[in-house]
């Protein structure tokens, strides 16, 4: 297996005055090197307007500065190099499950499609189990899609509760939930979950509940929706993981930040919606996907293909949940000091990027104007192969 040659490149485009002299950026350095020792240092970093930067309470005036400073900057990151070194080995000792185990909380009357791509996708690129909870509606045609996926069928909808049974149902539905979540290495919330307000209530249970239990959550789809309308749920959590299409991105910018997209200060935005919302790391989907965990902003620019055929995001949710895990696993096994650490869930989304990119470009290459999602499912795992053999 080819060694990596560095994580983060700097991307030259890029404006501004240099900051390299910043205690803030040469800890940030430190950290992206720690990870991958063979990456170079950017030859500079642009700085540009930050003043109207906010960030979370007792956080020093320097130390913001520096923060906002880096948002101006956004490094390429060299992906592969991250998904090689994440990856764990296919170990013959290894026991079921210690690949990850993965659950999608989706899945309604009207979107099944969804909750399969993420979970299937979970399993394609090398988790060992996949779950998904969803409505019973939904759970046989789910289920009929692939006898891969282990399907619960627990959620319901306001038309099938009766007001008075409402607390009960939503009691159960959390404690079966409940039962299960110690297991699992990442959960995925959203993907053709409906907007149904009892649905969501439960949902916002679960959440906090796999909160709780520290597992980290990949936030998506309608699972946006409902954060957009309760920012609690994801809060300060440095597990928690919200990745945007651009109308979803549009809606958290309105909701959290009070104003329009601009593109003009794009990463600046991104930076001070990571700040308001407060530790959480937040991929913005689309011609680049532009990552930002409140420290650094980082994107995957590798071309995929020109279809935009729904539920590639679904792909993207499944895939960047495991790499997510694997991530943790790779981090916490590597005794690196806590204030050296990269958080895994930036490393999980750049890795869960590039493969969904990687196949999508295998696909469209196959299929052209008539490739699908399904044929892009296809391709993950000799996008996956192409970068880290299974036999090395
Ligand atoms: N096969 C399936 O079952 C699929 C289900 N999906 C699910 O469908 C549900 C809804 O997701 P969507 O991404 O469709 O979300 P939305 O319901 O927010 O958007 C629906 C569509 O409306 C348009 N739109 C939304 N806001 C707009 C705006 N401000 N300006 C202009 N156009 C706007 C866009 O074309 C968008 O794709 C989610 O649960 C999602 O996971 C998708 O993942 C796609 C695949
Ligand atoms: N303009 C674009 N150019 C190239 N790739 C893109 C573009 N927009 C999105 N993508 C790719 O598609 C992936 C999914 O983004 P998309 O915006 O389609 O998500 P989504 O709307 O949530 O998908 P879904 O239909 O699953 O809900 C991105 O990660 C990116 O790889
Ligand atoms: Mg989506």
């Amino acid at each position: 297996m080819s060694r990596p040659t560095g994580a983060w490149r700097h991307q030259p485009q890029h404006r501004g005055r240099m900051w390299a002299a910043s205690p803030f950026f040469r800890r940030q350095l430190v950290l992206l090197r720690s990870l991958l020792p063979q990456s170079p240092p950017p030859s500079s970093v642009a700085g540009c307007r930050f003043a109207h930067l906010s960030s979370p309470s007792g956080t020093s005036g320097s130390l913001r500065a520096a923060r906002a400073m880096a948002a101006a900057t956004v490094y390429e990151a060299d992906a592969e190099a991250v998904v090689r070194r994440i990856t764990p080995p296919l170990d013959r000792a290894r026991h079921k499950g210690q690949a990850g185990k993965i659950a999608v909380i989706g899945g309604c009357r009207e979107y099944t499609g969804a909750p399969y791509f993420a979970a299937i996708s979970a399993l394609k690129v090398g988790a060992d189990l996949s779950h998904v909870f969803c409505t019973k509606d939904a759970a046989t045609v789910i289920k009929s899609y692939s006898p891969e996926l282990i399907v619960h069928p627990i959620l319901e909808e306001s038309y099938s509760v009766r007001d008075d049974e409402r607390a009960s149902v939503s009691s159960k539905i959390l404690t079966e939930v409940a039962k299960w979540m110690e297991r699992f290495d990442c959960i995925v919330v959203g993907p053709g979950l409906g907007r149904d307000s009892f649905l969501l209530d439960c949902v916002s249970n679960i959440m906090k509940h796999a909160r709780q239990a520290n597992i980290p959550t990949v936030v998506d789809g309608d699972g946006l929706f409902l954060i957009t309308n309760n920012l609690g749920l994801v809060e300060g959590n440095p597990l928690a993981i919200l990745t945007p299409n651009v109308y979803e991105y549009k809606r958290l910018v309105q909701k959290v930040l009070n104003c329009d997209v601009n593109e003009e200060t794009a990463s600046e935005q991104l930076m001070e919606l990571c700040h308001k919302i407060g530790g959480v790391t937040i991929m913005q989907k689309g011609k680049a996907d532009v990552i930002c965990d409140g420290k650094t902003v980082t994107q995957v620019s590798t071309f995929g293909s020109p279809r935009r055929c729904g539920g590639q995001g679904d792909i993207l949710s499944g895939s960047v949940a495991v790499f997510t895990s694997w991530a943790q696993h790779f981090i916490l096994s590597n005794e690196q000091p806590t204030e050296k650490r990269v958080n895994p869930t930036t490393l999980g989304c750049i890795a869960g990027s590039l493969l969904l990119r990687k196949a999508a470009s295998l696909a469209f290459e196959k299929n052209k104007r008539s490739t699908v999602t399904t044929d892009i499912i296809e391709f993950l795992g000799k996008s996956l192969e192409d970068i880290c053999p299974a036999e090395h």
